[in-house]
């Protein structure tokens, strides 16, 4: 992997760097904060995972995330949401749909099915990658996310029990299967038929029998995104307290779906990781 940006930043290096995927097929871009505390040993990391039209970019710029995680000792990978490049189908008319919408999931079918495979990306390559070439100790991570990125966090620690310490999400897109993100999405990357995108939907995968994991959600009550039915917490809800799996669903008044709603309470999630990965196994 090649560093393209080091910036100095808490006593600790923001980082950014290109690689070839294999499994996208393309050059990949994620950014990574490495705090003060890495440079004596290696630290555990949280994954967060971004939302529609992002890039690694946005919460490096907008979450304030760093100043906590350089006070906590965490790593913070930040990955791109979506395979890049002239190469790569897109849907340049549309925010919601290609490049900027990978959606987390393996896509299934043509033009996608060559590039578009961001589950495996950030659940399987990114982490090697990063734990070879970085000083995070291997295995310990934590994963969250935001609306799309939020339902990547979502599905990547249901669908691989172990893997994470925990999981947290902001604006979760909980149900995709039945929001018009989703919809739009699942029925392009993965085919015609609704069944086979239950394995890749929170709320499905837990109606389904999940591993039980803690799951820690914070939501906004003026989410223009909520209002009109596109992350369906409570569809998440009713599936956890059917199958008794712990939740922490804090709707919090007046917040809206916006990166100012994540910078409020980012501190909390990342201290709620910073005690499970340090936690004695
Ligand atoms: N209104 C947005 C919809 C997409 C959106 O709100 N994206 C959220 C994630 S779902 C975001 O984080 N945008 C980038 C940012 O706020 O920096 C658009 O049309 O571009």
């Amino acid at each position: 992997m090649e560093r393209i940006e080091r910036i100095r930043e808490f006593d600790g290096w923001l980082e950014r760097y290109t690689h070839d995927s294999a499994v996208c097929n393309c050059r990949m871009t994620f950014s990574v904060y490495l705090p003060p505390q890495a440079e004596a040993a290696a630290v555990p990391t949280v994954y967060f995972l971004s939302g529609l039209t992002c890039t690694d970019d946005n919460v490096r710029v907008k979450a304030g995330a760093q100043r906590y995680a350089a006070e906590l000792g965490l790593a913070l990978v930040m990955p791109d949401t979506s395979p890049r490049g002239e190469q790569v189908a897109d849907a340049p008319d549309r925010y919601d749909l290609g490049q900027g919408a990978g959606f987390y999931v393996n896509a299934a079918r043509e033009p996608w099915a060559a590039h578009y495979r961001m589950f495996d990306y950030v659940n399987l390559e990114l982490p090697a990658l990063v734990e070879r070439e970085l000083p995070v100790i291997p295995g310990r991570r934590s994963i969250t996310g935001h609306s799309m990125g939020g339902h990547g966090a979502l599905i990547s620690a249901l669908k691989n029990p172990g893997l994470y310490r925990s999981v947290s999400a902001f604006a979760p897109i909980c149900n995709p299967v039945e929001s018009g993100w989703g919809r739009g999405c699942f029925a392009a990357y993965l085919g015609d038929d609704p069944a086979s995108w239950k394995d890749w939907d929170a709320t499905e995968l837990i109606r389904a029998g999940a591993e039980p994991m803690p799951l820690f959600i914070d939501q906004g009550t003026d989410d223009e995104f909520l209002l009109e039915g596109h992350l369906r917490p409570e569809a998440l809800s009713q599936a956890c307290k059917e199958r008794g799996i712990p939740l922490i669903l804090r709707m919090q008044p007046d917040y809206d779906h916006s990166y100012h709603f994540i910078a409020t309470f980012i501190g909390e999630h990342l201290a709620y990781h910073a005690r499970a990965l340090t936690a004695r196994s």
